[in-house]
């Protein structure tokens, strides 16, 4: 296993909001989160990029190819930011600052990671834009200038250009629409078999998890419920939360809304 999270909880001052979480992701495995808004997906995400809000305190271990992640001092870390683990969010437009081109957010990545060849920053940039299909004159375009798709295949390429062992993909195509969404999947499972990086991705669409995903874990209210391969959860289901997601989506696959947004409605 490449990352394994063990009994993680995370909690506010006032309450435990990720309660006891385990789960373990293999090397080059698509695996998904599934859960209820609120359940804790994002902020358990967010622990093992040492990325948690001030206010929240972690408990357990999180264990990624020989080192334990809750242990590391900040500096330690960021020789595995970037480089080891890389992250993608569902909010693209606030990845990119205003004011800043596509080539200028591309060559920061590269320089705060440590490679200081300009020239070289320049060509491995150009080239990962061509590698998701964007065209090498957007390397001078403002954030504004590229459509929300445009953008988070740009978050793509700049999240894999140090080839990551691990993706963090959180809710990334919850801000497009369903043509963009669905290409930039495409993209990105096309990308993991050519560099063969795990993805943990948080989804709220079950589509999406029947499409890709391996395995997968159902959180609900900061636990996990249920965990397992894709099929022996899709199809036979053991928790009753499951059971509920999964009836309420009956054409799984037919581009129809997820299961997990009608039950949230009623
Ligand atoms: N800094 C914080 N302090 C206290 N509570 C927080 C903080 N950040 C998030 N929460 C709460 O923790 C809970 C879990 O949040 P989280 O963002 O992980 O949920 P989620 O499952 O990712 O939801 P969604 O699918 O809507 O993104 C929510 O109730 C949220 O309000």
């Amino acid at each position: 296993m490449i990352l394994s999270i063990e009994q993680v909880s995370i909690s506010s001052r006032e309450n435990k909001i990720v309660d006891n979480v385990s789960l373990s992701v293999g090397e080059g495995e698509w695996f998904a989160i599934v859960g209820q808004s609120g359940s804790g997906k994002s902020l358990l995400s967010q622990a093992i990029g040492q990325m948690l809000p001030t206010n929240l305190k972690v408990e357990g271990k999180i264990h990624f190819k020989g080192s334990e992640l809750l242990s590391l001092s900040r500096k330690q870390f960021q020789t595995i930011r970037g480089k080891k683990i890389a992250y993608i969010f569902q909010d693209y437009q606030s990845s990119f600052t205003p004011f800043r081109t596509i080539g200028q957010h591309f060559d920061e990545y590269l320089r705060t990671h440590g490679v200081s060849d300009a020239k070289r920053r320049r060509i491995e940039s150009i080239y990962a834009l061509g590698s998701v299909g964007l065209d090498e004159n957007l390397y001078k375009k403002y954030p504004f200038q590229l459509s929300g798709g445009q953008l988070q295949r740009a978050s793509i390429a700049i999240a894999l250009t140090l080839s990551p062992d691990l993706l963090i993909a959180d809710e990334i195509t919850t801000a497009l629409d369903s043509v963009s969404g669905h290409r930039v999947l495409e993209l990105l499972a096309k990308k993991q078999k050519e560099t063969g990086c795990a993805i943990l991705f948080i989804t709220h669409d079950w589509r999406h998890v029947r499409r890709y995903a391996n395995r997968l874990a159902v959180m609900k209210d900061g636990e996990i419920v249920e965990s397992g391969g894709k099929h022996r959860i899709l199809d036979h289901p053991k928790h009753e939360y499951t059971k509920q997601l999964i009836e309420a989506a009956p054409i799984l696959g037919q581009g129809l809304p997820s299961g997990l947004q009608e039950v949230e409605k009623r």
